[in-house]
């Protein structure tokens, strides 16, 4: 039994404190909103983001952040370009364990990534990374999932996978975590791509034509970075992609679909892809690696072309080889 923290009682940070709650473990979750937290700690239930799964025994809901101070473990699930506010407005100096960073982006103005960004503001925590394919109402009812733990120090990967495995959640390890981040990270824009063929009514050769492309850009993005192409084709990459582009699940593909259908961009929810399509061109730039279904999708989002001429202009770009 350990004592774990999650901060960000989203989604996915509210299935993962499930996951490890059911295993046996104590585990705090804690949100911003006192208000949210009171009531779920009241009603048993994440009334925004899991109302029909109660939260199990050993899971305690929190808005004070002290009660953090003592974990063996703590995972970050704030969407990732809200990650440098909350380290920049919180006080982490009485939180000494690990911190395993799960959010799937780039951030925009920095092209920084989470772990990146992390090291900047917690130059004294080990640092490591969870991601790859699952969806968090799959995951908090425990269905089967095997996503990445990625970290630098193989000691430090070894305790976490051991002590955050369990029988429905296994945890394969990686020393790779800017490769698992990246490929986490560009598959939401993928995911919208792939949201608006499939919204288009374009087919679905087009959308797997879309996703092999895809994966082949942002591996030379993330080659390109130092990222290993056993992570980029692992569960954090090829595994993430799979499952984010071909699933109304996913939020990032359910907004290509939306935009692909009625022309319209969703709000409301969490969609890392759009933030992500303009943070990861810096880096193509940067690296000299071109992205055109990345710079597609970003000129889309700005309104700098619609559906019909992006599907024009990757059509009809210059023929090449495949590799
Ligand atoms: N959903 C999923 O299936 C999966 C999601 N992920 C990744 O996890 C990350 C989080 O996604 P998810 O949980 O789904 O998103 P949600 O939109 O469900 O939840 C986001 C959570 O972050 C909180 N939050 C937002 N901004 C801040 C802030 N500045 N300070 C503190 N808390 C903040 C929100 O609080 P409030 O409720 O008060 O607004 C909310 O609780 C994303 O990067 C996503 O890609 C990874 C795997 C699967
Ligand atoms: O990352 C996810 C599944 O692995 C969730 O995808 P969305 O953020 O598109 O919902």
């Amino acid at each position: 039994m350990n004592n774990i923290g999650v901060i960000g009682a989203g989604a996915f940070g509210t299935a993962m404190a499930y996951v490890f709650a059911n295993d046996g473990n104590h585990v705090t979750l804690w949100g911003r909103d006192q208000t949210k937290m009171d009531a779920m700690a009241q009603s048993g239930v994440n009334a925004d983001y899991l109302p029909d799964l109660p939260l199990p025994n050993g899971l305690l809901p929190t808005s004070d952040f002290t009660r953090l101070s003592d974990m063996d473990a703590i995972l970050m699930v704030v969407p990732a370009q809200q990650l440098r506010g909350l380290l920049t407005q919180t006080n982490f100096d009485k939180i000494t364990c690990p911190i395993i960073f799960c959010a799937k982006g780039i951030e925009t103005d920095s092209g920084k990534l989470q772990t990146e960004i992390g090291a900047e503001r917690l130059p004294n925590h080990q640092l490591a990374v969870i991601t790859g394919p699952g969806f968090a109402g799959e995951i908090a009812s425990g269905k089967p999932t095997a996503l990445t733990i990625a970290a630098d120090d193989p000691t430090l990967g070894e305790r976490l996978q051991e002590m955050l495995s369990t029988p429905s959640l296994r945890l394969y390890l990686s020393n790779d975590m800017r490769g698992a981040q990246l490929g986490g990270a560009l598959k939401n824009v993928l995911a919208i791509a792939c949201g608006i063929v499939a919204g288009s009514g374009l087919g679905q050769s087009a959308q797997a034509a879309l996703m092999t492309r895809g994966f082949a850009e942002t591996s030379r993005l993330g080659l390109a970075m130092g990222a290993k192409i056993e992570t980029l084709s692992g569960l954090s990459g090829f595994g993430d992609l799979v499952l984010t582009c071909t699933s109304k699940q996913s939020r990032n593909f359910s907004f290509g679909y939306t935009l692909g259908q009625t022309g319209a961009f969703s709000t409301g929810k969490t969609y890392e892809g759009v933030a992500t399509a303009k943070a990861c061109l810096k880096l193509a730039e940067q690296f000299n690696v071109e992205m055109p279904i990345a710079q597609t999708v970003a000129d889309i989002l700005d309104g700098q072309m619609d559906v019909p001429s992006a599907l024009t202009s990757l059509m009809s770009r210059p023929l090449k080889a495949e590799n």
